[in-house]
């Protein structure tokens, strides 16, 4: 019997593109996206399981979602996608920037927002496997599992393709056995950071970017008509019948 992290056998098939007016448009059309992905969870299992980056993507996603009343906060588990090893109220932490912008103004339970261990800030390998043991808890249950499957990822992406902390040429491009790693040399700030890893990030239900205004041009460009360049977040290829998606708006489309 197939379980939940068996390697799927089908190719990965085209991204999805949704284009907005204006950021406005967006984050009510990702927060459609969001709840479609978490009822569509929820007639299957009992959780919504959701990885989320950090950047500009919190104010996208906390927009309209917060105001929303179909929400069932109780049934969300979260992850996030990359992770600063710094303090969670440090300012550069991505659950701060998630708590700001979402957390903080809807019931999630507190229980179900999984943070790093910031007990173990000194030792980024400890603060990356104590997380993938956290996921481990999460994701596995009777049956063993080589990757878990979110019901959703939510990334941004980098002037320079990167996505999650998985930046252009770096080796953690080449992981292909844990669930999360760390890295101390990020080109951006700061430095040490975890990061969900490829297979993690190929093996999710949906995958959705979300990429807004005039400064994401130049890289939603390339991203969209140059997948055979090798971006980061061209890497992400999410096996069938998965799916990746691309949220955009007409200045970053332009
Ligand atoms: O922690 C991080 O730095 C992110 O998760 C990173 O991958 C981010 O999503 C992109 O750098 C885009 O950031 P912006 O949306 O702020 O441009």
């Amino acid at each position: 019997m197939a379980s939940e992290g068996s390697v799927p056998s089908k190719a990965a098939p085209p991204p999805v593109l949704y284009s907005f007016a204006d950021p406005d448009e967006l984050s009510k059309g990702l927060a459609s996206f969001v709840l479609a992905a978490q009822d569509e969870a929820l007639k299957k299992q009992s959780t919504f399981k959701l990885a989320i980056s950090g950047g500009s993507l919190p104010k996208v996603l906390g927009q309209d979602l917060i105001n929303r009343t179909d929400v069932k906060w109780d049934k969300w588990e979260i992850f996030f996608a990359d992770e600063r090893v710094v303090p969670l109220d440090h300012e550069d932490s991505n659950f701060l920037a998630n708590d700001n912008h979402l957390f903080s103004k809807v019931p999630i339970p507190r229980e179900n927002i999984h943070v790093i261990d910031t007990s173990k800030l000194d030792n980024p390998e400890e603060v990356a496997d104590e997380y993938e043991k956290q996921m481990i808890a999460t994701f596995v249950g009777s049956n063993a599992i080589a990757f878990p499957r979110f019901d959703l990822i939510l990334l941004g992406i980098g002037p320079d393709g990167h996505t999650c902390s998985l930046f252009p040429g770096h080796e953690l491009l080449q992981e292909n056995d844990g669930w999360v790693a760390y890295l101390t040399d990020s080109p951006k700030p700061p430095n040490t950071r975890i990061t969900l890893t490829f297979p993690v990030l190929n093996h999710a239900h949906r995958v959705a970017f979300v990429a807004s205004g005039e400064g994401k041009q130049e890289i939603l460009h390339k991203a969209l008509d140059q997948p055979e360049a090798g971006l980061p977040c061209s890497m992400v290829k999410v096996v069938s019948p998965g799916q990746v998606y691309w949220f955009s708006d007409d200045a970053a489309l332009k």
